[in-house]
């Protein structure tokens, strides 16, 4: 494993803290972001994902704590991090009265692109996004997979570096969802590194070379998928069998295991390896016992989730 200097990260917080009126949202969060890699913050409603993305984008000062993004200090030179930097907020700045490609085209004015520039840009992301042959259309005829693309295109034409997306996929059908993650994942292949909010375990899964939970105003945890999904209990290796007096046999003389009489499964806890696949089956072996069916169980981000955050959904907790 290499280690990672600060050098390589694009985005580095240590001690991150903002409370909105007396209230503490974020209590020090440490987030290390490897350059070219998406990475995930996952978190129940309401923990405060959309506030790191508005403090490290600039939009909300932080009321502690140390920020490097782009390799520069958020605090000594916001005007550099927001050179570097694209966001993708909850709210579009598609502006729906005027086409995709005047859309694109203003941004380039925002950026100060020459004119032959800026259309080449335009012209140029408008067909990556697949969005072409709508160019000519007024944006508010686009479906919502369209805008969010249309979004991300235009966050595009500065040419960022690092880009914000919050809960990209939010309200998005299956298909435009997985489009997303197509145009998502070509952005990292470009070298840009993505740093993305979402609620949904099987994006962040899907998505992010590392995932970061956030709970309570704090990392609860963080680490890649499979790191994450190896923090908790739950792996097992399920035994179906049809014949009764098989289903008997290995539930008597299997110890720890966990019965299902109506279903002849029998549930052993596994960590999955293959050294303890191949002494399940060496077992099964041994005493002649025949499963009709071996499934290998690992836990998946549901489960991590569910056992971090406690399951707690923020917004009704200060609801009630
Ligand atoms: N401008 C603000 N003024 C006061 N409180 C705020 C403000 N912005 C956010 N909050 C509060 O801070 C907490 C975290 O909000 P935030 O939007 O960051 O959460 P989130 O994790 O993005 O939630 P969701 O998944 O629902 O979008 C919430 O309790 C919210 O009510």
């Amino acid at each position: 494993m290499t280690t990672t200097t600060s050098r390589e990260l694009a985005i580095e917080t240590r001690g991150l803290r903002k409370a909105y009126g007396g209230k503490a949202v974020l209590g020090g969060v440490d987030l290390a972001v490897p350059q070219g890699s998406v990475y995930a913050l996952l978190g129940p409603n309401g923990a405060g994902k959309t506030t790191v993305v508005k403090i490290l984008s600039t939009l909300t000062s932080a009321d502690g704590g140390e920020i490097r993004v782009g390799g520069h200090d958020l605090a000594a030179e916001p005007q550099a991090v927001r050179g570097a930097i694209g966001v993708t907020g909850q709210f579009s700045a598609v502006d729906g009265l005027i086409t995709g490609e005047e859309n694109m085209l203003l941004m380039a004015d925002l950026h100060h692109l020459p004119k032959q520039e800026g259309r080449r840009a335009a012209a140029a992301l408008l067909e990556r996004f697949g969005l072409a042959e709508a160019a000519k259309k007024p944006a508010a005829t686009y479906s919502g997979g369209m805008k969010r693309r249309l979004d991300i295109a235009m966050t595009l034409v500065g040419g960022p570096r690092i880009i914000f997306l919050d809960e990209p996929t939010t309200g998005l059908d299956p298909r435009s969802r997985h489009t997303m993650w197509g145009v998502i994942r070509e952005l990292v292949s470009g070298g840009v590194t993505v740093f993305l909010t979402t609620q949904y375990l099987e994006e962040a899964d899907e998505l992010a070379d590392r995932i970061a939970v956030l709970n309570d105003g704090r990392i609860a945890a963080e680490g890649s998928a499979e790191e994450l999904k190896r923090l908790i209990p739950g792996g097992h290796v399920r035994l179906r069998f049809s014949d009764p007096d098989a289903y008997r046999a290995a539930a008597t003389a299997l110890r720890e295991v966990s019965r299902d009489d109506e279903a002849l499964a029998l549930q052993i806890p596994s960590d999955g390896t293959q050294r303890e696949l191949r002494s399940i089956l060496d077992w099964l072996d041994s005493t002649g016992v025949e499963a009709d069916e071996l499934t290998v169980h690992t836990p998946d981000l549901d489960d991590v989730f569910f056992a971090l955050t406690g399951g707690t959904d923020k917004t009704e907790e200060t609801v009630r």
